[in-house]
């Protein structure tokens, strides 16, 4: 902050032109201000510290200012780009301003003004945005148990809200979207996981009243109320959305023509799948944040970056309802004729969607006008191909690419055919377009012919053989010659510049023509300019009917990726029907048997009322996990309208998808393993219905295997007696595999694995009926353990084995309990294992299961 005050009075003033970057700064109190001073941006006191720290520029000094010195740190005004591309990506925000006076009329500091304000979640700019992934802004609200969640796309205009009424409905909404910025009421708590996020700012409590919001969302809509949008049931959510309008109005300083309408998310359309499930099941960022490796990474051959993102969000969000799907999966089924021959046509198309969203904020750049212009060309071409398409939804996407020959013809009469990247130095509206502008440019370019002709005449006129015609941008247009022709030159040859070898001279004729082109280069520059802005009023008619086309083609261009994935990697159709359960043959998990260098194995489901829940044991490594996940993915993966990895998959309704698998600590939120595992796992037990397919790897393992097998022991019986969920529960707790005789509707299955000399060998293969090893010592020395602690081991195992078999004989189990607890627990109270021990039935328990469960016991002390 700038040196102290005191009563409201500098110690000494502040320097007139600290004066003015103060009056700006506090107008943008909370983000970077990059104050323009010639051909840098510059940042002073807290500011510069902070950007200093951020963006690995130094900071420095700037003489003194109310008798201190100022901190500033700045960069190059044509690297500003890059900077505001490493700010946002922290989370950051920046005001950028700009001198908009005329220096030669200015007294004091020339007049400066803010004239962008970039931020994460609303910016649009082509560089600063990642192009296959949306870019949101969000606001939060919650008021009497009501959580509210707005969100925007401002680089495409989608505008939606959702209201839940639990805390962790609002987590995995966050999961889903993602979003590069959250506005949230000052006085609101929220989790830390919320308020530690990058781009989490707050905002005044005023700014989320209801009639804020319906004053400025109506005042956008053009609307009298909000009825038609079917919102009001969802008052905690239009607070939020009031609160993002004015915000992103700010932060635009710009009419925003491409929000056009707001809608209202029906959770109960989709199949809801919580934040862990989000993440567990990798779907678009994998457990180590990458994107390789991801659902998406393997799904996505989409031409454009719009139909990626749109991949991306439909992987987030499948639909419930089965007509809608078919309805995708049809179009894909068709497109599998057609995906050669449209795909390339798709990749000519570009990312429209942004471009439209640039035409709107009247930031687009030349380059966008030309790219619309060839997507807008290509529909031509497009249209007989799409034509033939018979499947109703592909008919509907069709009909909505109908060429737009106006906008067309506009835009090839007025933009050149490579634009430069800017307008700022012209040369982008096409020769033709304009009569006046021609006028202008032929005067400007056909000065260049007049001084050649110029320098000519002057030779002859001079004799001196070394005159040149020649300009500068600070001498303008001169004749120079060398300084020994310097009597040789006429006498109305007036001196402008003399330089140590040569002499630089004007005449008045040349002067002349100084003004005519230079003025006639500035004035073309300011027309081209002017027509530049007239073309954001010819195309703003078009922006609904474009905004549809893009819409059209971003789903055209991935549902025939689709068709190509479905072809390039073997994937099949999957049908649906309103009888539950699900029955997969021969499936395959999507992204495993892509990094795999040996076949994958694949393996079939069946899941139904009388057979809802599968314990799953086999040994480490044997691919439980990844057989698990592959069934959730394939279930995802029908219900998105993608076919499948699979021979054949037959679903009935899903309504939820439900992990608990692998193990993490989730430190943010001051939450143990165990925590989360529970956590997670009381998320399931409250949710899950006879219709979610719910997947449970190994749960209890982060306690004592007295706890956690009870835990494990308790949940699979709630899930499969009282919940009748679809479950798949994987376990090294072989006591589990017990339930399947004492419940109904739970059938074992194992995955198998073959001793050969000692070595283990894994065939993943799914088999009915339980593990009846668990090769734990096999799989360690796989993995490195070193051999010494493998023999030790071994001999340990042996000998427990010798105890386990005179004690078969016996044959109480409990006895076998005896020595070891004498072994482990000297001076421990009994541990409770030896009671769980006691109630098993020997008579049901091989002694090999029961050894397998002491030397669990003992790995988990
Ligand atoms: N069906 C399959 N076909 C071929 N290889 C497979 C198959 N399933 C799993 N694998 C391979 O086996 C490895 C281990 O699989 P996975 O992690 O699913 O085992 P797990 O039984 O869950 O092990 P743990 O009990 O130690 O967690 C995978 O990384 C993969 O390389």
């Amino acid at each position: 902050m700038p040196p102290e005050q005191k009563d409201g009075q500098a110690l000494s003033p502040h320097t007139p032109m600290m004066q003015q970057y103060l009056g700006l700064k506090c107008q943008h109190p909370d983000i970077l201000l990059f104050y323009r001073m010639g051909d840098f941006y510059e940042l002073f006191y807290d500011d510069a510290k902070k950007a200093s720290a951020l963006l690995d520029i130094s900071l420095t000094k700037r003489g003194q200012s109310a008798g201190q010195p100022i901190p500033m740190a700045g960069v190059p005004y044509h690297s500003i780009e890059g900077y505001l591309a490493r700010l946002v990506q922290l989370g950051e925000s920046a005001a950028i301003c700009e001198q908009i006076g005329d220096p030669a009329l200015s007294k004091g500091p020339v007049e400066r003004a803010v004239v962008r304000i970039v931020t994460p979640g609303t910016v649009t700019d082509e560089a600063l945005l990642n192009e296959r992934q949306d870019t949101l802004v969000s606001a939060l609200y919650q008021q009497k148990g009501s959580y509210g969640f707005a969100y925007l796309d401002v680089s495409s205009g989608r505008f939606l809200i959702n209201e839940v009424s639990h805390l962790d409905d609002l987590l995995a909404l966050l999961q889903r979207l993602n979003p590069a910025e959250i506005l949230y009421a000052e006085e609101q708590d929220w989790p830390d996981s919320i308020v530690s996020r990058k781009g989490v700012r707050r905002r005044p409590v005023w700014e989320f009243e209801l009639s804020n919001a319906k004053r400025l969302l109506t005042q956008q809509f053009g609307t009298r109320d909000l009825q038609s949008f079917g919102v009001e049931q969802a008052p905690v959510a239009l607070m939020a959305a009031g609160c993002l309008m004015g915000y992103v109005k700010d932060t635009q300083r710009a009419q925003l023509p491409h929000i056009r309408s707001i809608a209202l998310e029906r959770n109960q359309d989709c199949i809801v799948l919580d934040a862990a499930t989000r993440r567990n099941l990798e779907l678009t960022q994998t457990l180590a944040g990458q994107f390789d490796h991801t659902l998406a990474a393997v799904l996505d051959q989409c031409q454009t970056a719009m139909g990626s993102r749109l991949l991306k969000r439909w992987i987030h969000a499948p639909l419930r309802d089965q007509a809608l799907v078919s309805a995708r999966h049809q179009a894909v089924a068709e497109l599998q004729q057609h995906h050669q021959s449209l795909q390339p046509l798709f990749k000519q198309v570009g990312d429209t969607e942004r471009v439209i969203a640039r035409l709107a904020l009247r930031s687009a750049r030349p380059r966008d006008f030309s790219r619309l212009r060839a997507a807008l060309q290509l529909l031509p071409e497009l249209s007989p191909e799409l034509s033939p398409l018979q499947s109703p939804l592909l008919a509907q996407l069709a009909a909505k690419c109908q060429p737009l020959p106006e906008l067309s013809d506009l835009l090839e009469r007025s933009i050149v055919d490579t634009p430069p990247m800017l307008i700022r130095d012209g040369g982008v509206i096409a020769q033709g377009y304009n009569a006046e502008l021609d006028q202008w440019r032929e005067l400007a370019t056909g000065a260049t012919d007049y001084l050649e002709r110029l320098e000519q005449r002057e030779k002859e006129r001079t004799g001196i053989a070394s005159l040149k015609v020649g300009f500068n941008r600070v001498a303008g247009y001169y004749i120079e010659t060398g300084r020994s022709a310097a009597d040789q030159v006429p006498a109305d040859y007036i001196r402008r510049q003399t330089l140590k070898n040569n002499e630089r001279y004007i005449i008045p004729e040349l002067k002349e023509y100084e003004d005519k082109v230079l003025g006639s280069q500035s004035k073309a520059l300011a027309l081209e300019k002017q027509l530049y802005e007239e073309l954001f009023d010819l195309t703003a008619p078009y922006l609904a009917d474009l905004q549809q086309l893009s819409a059209a083609l971003a789903e055209l261009d991935l549902l025939t990726n689709f068709a190509e994935r479905a072809e390039q990697l073997n994937y099949h159709q999957p049908e649906l029907t309103s009888e539950p359960g699900i029955q997969i043959e021969a499936g395959r998990h999507p992204v495993v048997e892509q990094v795999m260098t040996e076949p994958f194995i694949a393996n079939p489901l069946k899941l139904s009322p009388e057979r809802r829940m599968l314990m799953i044991t086999g040994p480490n490594m044997g691919g439980k996990s990844t057989y698990m996940r592959q069934n959730a993915l394939i279930v995802l993966m029908a219900y998105i309208g993608s076919f499948v990895p699979a021979e054949r998959a037959v679903l009935g309704p899903v309504d939820r998808i439900f992990t608990r698998v692998g193990a993490s600590d989730d430190l943010a939120s001051g939450r143990s393993t165990f925590m989360v595992e529970m956590t997670e796992t009381a998320t399931i037990l409250h949710h899950a219905t006879a219709q979610s397919l719910v997947l449970m790897d190994e749960i209890g393992r982060g306690t004592s295997t007295y706890d956690g097998l009870s835990l494990a022991w308790a949940c699979a019986e709630y899930l499969a007696q009282q919940l009748k969920a679809m479950t798949l529960f994987a376990t090294h707790y072989f006591e589990l595999t017990e339930l399947a005789s004492q419940l109904q509707g739970l059938a074992n299955i194992h995955l198998d694995a073959v001793e050969h000399d000692e070595h283990i060998v894994f065939m993943h293969q799914v088999q009915d009926g339980a593990a009846s090893k668990s090769y734990g010592l096999q799989v360690a020395q796989l993995a490195g353990v070193p051999r010494i602690v493998i023999q030790k081991a071994k001999q340990k195992l042996a000998q427990l084995e010798q105890q386990s078999v005179v004690s078969a004989k016996a044959p109480a189990v409990t006895k076998t309990a005896e020595p070891l607890q004498q072994q482990l627990f000297v001076e421990a109270e009994p541990h409770p294992i030896l009671e769980q021990l006691a109630n098993l039935d020997p008579d049901q328990l091989s002694a090999r299961q029961a050894l397998d469960l002491l030397y669990q016991l003992k790995a988990s002390l």
